[in-house]
């Protein structure tokens, strides 16, 4: 990076590597325990006792991740809270503690804090996370709020994007795509603070998705207790980024399947509608926050039976091959490459 360079000439992912890349050395991190530091969903380290601690942190920016127009002041405390535990979920663990850190600006009522609050306690207690601390600034305009969650594993138990092994099934643990449509209705309804009893029955799931996604711990503790589960990311960028972000990692390559790739059924209505593919939603819009992952395919049944007795989905959407980078198989058995692009904060 050149001195003045502006931002928007960067990746979000290549501005992250240049801040960090070769600060310090592997002997810090191994005297300090760390097992997985930068570039997975969290960060994992070495306790005294049995277990693992996992660790991660993800901010909401009024203006970028939501405005008056797409999220009830609830919502914003529901979703801050919702994708960072997406996050533990992407490692298997147990997500414990919460740490939140709020920058407000001068407009902002101690009334709407309290409903963003209400949202997040919301979150928080469903998960059975404890609220421990955070921090509290003025901010020159927007809102922005940042939470930092810890959470537990078994040792050496987590589940990382780096271990997905060729020929693997790739899998998916619900609909994808329906968050950006909803977040597309919104933008284009253009009315601030809409309840839900003011949205069509038949948006309603693409809002919801948007608004409250429900992390899927429950799912990640599954794989992991499998012991069969290979690689995991969780779904906040778009399928394309999450995907790639596995192969890169893995050193492998993705071949999805267009025809397995769940289309949910509001989301194919309203694409119809706005004259726009689905598939587009799909792979580049994110914060659907489902599970994508690898399992190998003598080992798929038993996980797919696992989902199904907890009544959670589990869809095969693709396998892991050689060749690398993220490829889709169409209809008619054409192989096209995928580009990475997906929500990327500085490009
Ligand atoms: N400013 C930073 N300094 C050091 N590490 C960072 C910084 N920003 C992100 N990271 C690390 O980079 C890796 C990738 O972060 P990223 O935010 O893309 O992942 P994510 O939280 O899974 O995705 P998303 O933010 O889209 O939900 C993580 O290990 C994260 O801890
Ligand atoms: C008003 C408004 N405009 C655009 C978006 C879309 N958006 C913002 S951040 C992001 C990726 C996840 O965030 P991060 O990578 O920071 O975890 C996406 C898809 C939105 N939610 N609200
Ligand atoms: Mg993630
Ligand atoms: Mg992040
Ligand atoms: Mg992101």
């Amino acid at each position: 990076m050149l001195v003045g360079d502006s931002l928007s000439s960067l990746d979000e992912f290549a501005l992250i590597q240049s801040l960090n890349y070769k600060k310090q050395s592997n002997n810090f991190h191994n005297k300090l325990g760390v097992i997985k530091g930068i570039g997975d969903d969290a960060a994992v380290v070495q306790t005294r006792s049995g277990s693992q601690l996992v660790m991660t942190c993800d901010t909401m920016v009024e203006t970028i991740h939501f405005n008056p127009y797409t999220m009830l002041d609830e919502d914003v405390g529901y979703k801050a809270m919702a994708s960072n535990l997406s996050d533990i979920a992407a490692m298997g663990a147990i997500p414990k503690y919460a740490l939140i850190s709020l920058s407000i600006p001068k407009h902002y009522s101690t009334f709407r804090l309290k409903k963003i609050y209400k949202g997040l306690y919301e979150c928080a207690n469903y998960f059975e996370i404890a609220v421990i601390g955070g921090d509290t600034t003025k901010s020159p305009k927007h809102l922005n709020i940042s939470i930092t969650l810890v959470g537990e594993v078994e040792s050496n138990q987590a589940l990382f994007r780096s271990n997905a092994k060729v020929n693997d099934l790739v899998f998916t643990t619900g609909y994808l795509g329906c968050s950006a449509a909803g977040l597309d209705y919104l933008l284009k309804v253009k009315q601030k603070q809409l309840m839900l009893g003011q949205i069509p029955m038949n948006f309603l799931p693409l809002v919801k998705q948007h608004r409250r996604p429900t992390p899927q711990i429950k799912a990640g503790r599954i794989l992991l207790q499998s012991r069969r589960c290979h690689a995991l990311n969780d779904v906040s960028d778009g399928l394309s980024s999450e995907a790639s972000e596995i192969c890169e990692a893995s050193n492998v390559g993705f071949l999805f399947d267009e025809v397995k790739l769940p289309i949910h059924p509001q989301l194919r209505e309203y694409g119809q509608l706005i004259g726009k593919s689905p598939l587009d939603w799909i792979m580049y819009g994110g914060e659907d926050y489902q599970l994508l992952g690898t399992v190998s395919k003598a080992d798929v049944v038993h996980i797919q039976n696992r989902f199904q007795q907890e009544g959670i989905p589990f869809f095969i959407v693709g396998e892991v091959v050689a060749q690398k980078g993220v490829q889709m198989k169409d209809a008619y058995g054409n192989i096209k490459k995928i580009h990475k692009k997906g929500y990327n904060h500085f490009n």
